[in-house]
């Protein structure tokens, strides 16, 4: 079971001691959301955080969500700059841009993971299994940290997990806290990306133990 920060929703001037402390309670994934306007109608970081973000946590993976229509420019930027896993939405491309850009991402050491969000059906994904590392549920419509997680959610990840079988990863992202990782945990997921649960109190660390506890 792997949490898995999203530093969207973290206050972004004190983005270093955030992490800091997630790492200091044994994080070593952060998720890092890339939005560009056009895929989801907000905007995130560029490939600068994630070099920034490398060089200061060199041992900690940093998992690159990317919201964008644009892989074709944006994708090597984002290799480049020390992506260890990124994870393309099945919808932002055409099929055969998204086989072309999951081979890219396998034949320069990032794990390619496929995204679906909540309107996409679980079956898209089989295709797609032998170039891909894992699965991405998205439990809110991407766009926005602090939403409610999908209900729905719950039978569409049984549906993932049915799909993919015992061994392969499958992570949720939207809406989760120390209620909704149970649901999650108990309908097949194993990697949890929290955004605003874990700063709602400044208390990174306890936020952390009490999901953790939850999912051991
Ligand atoms: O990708 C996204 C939103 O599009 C997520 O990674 C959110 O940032 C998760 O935040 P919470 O729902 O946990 O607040």
């Amino acid at each position: 079971m792997i949490i898995a920060p999203s530093i969207l929703n973290a206050d972004n001037l004190n983005l270093k001691e955030n992490i800091k402390e997630a790492v200091a309670v044994g994080i070593d994934r952060f998720h890092i959301d890339i939005m560009d306007g056009h895929f989801v109608p907000n905007l995130s970081f560029g490939p600068q955080l994630i070099s920034d973000f490398k060089r200061e946590f060199p041992m900690t993976d940093a998992e690159i969500h990317f919201m964008s229509n644009n892989p074709d420019d944006l994708i090597p930027a984002f290799v480049a700059a020390g992506a260890d896993i990124m994870e393309l939405h099945y919808g932002a491309m055409s099929e055969s841009k998204l086989n072309y850009w999951l081979d890219y991402l396998a034949s320069n050491g990032v794990e390619a993971v496929l995204a679906i969000k909540p309107d996409v059906q679980a079956d898209v994904i089989e295709k797609f299994l032998p170039k891909i590392k894992q699965v991405l549920v998205m439990t809110v419509n991407p766009g926005f940290g602090g939403q409610s997680f999908i209900a729905d959610s719950a039978e569409k990840i049984k549906q993932v997990r049915e799909i993919v079988g015992p061994n392969m990863p499958i992570e949720v992202d939207g809406g989760i806290n120390d209620r909704t990782i149970k649901i999650a945990k108990d309908a097949g997921a194993d990697v949890f990306v929290v955004g605003s649960y874990l700063y709602e109190n400044g208390n990174i660390t306890n936020q952390v133990r009490k999901l953790e506890k939850i999912i051991k």
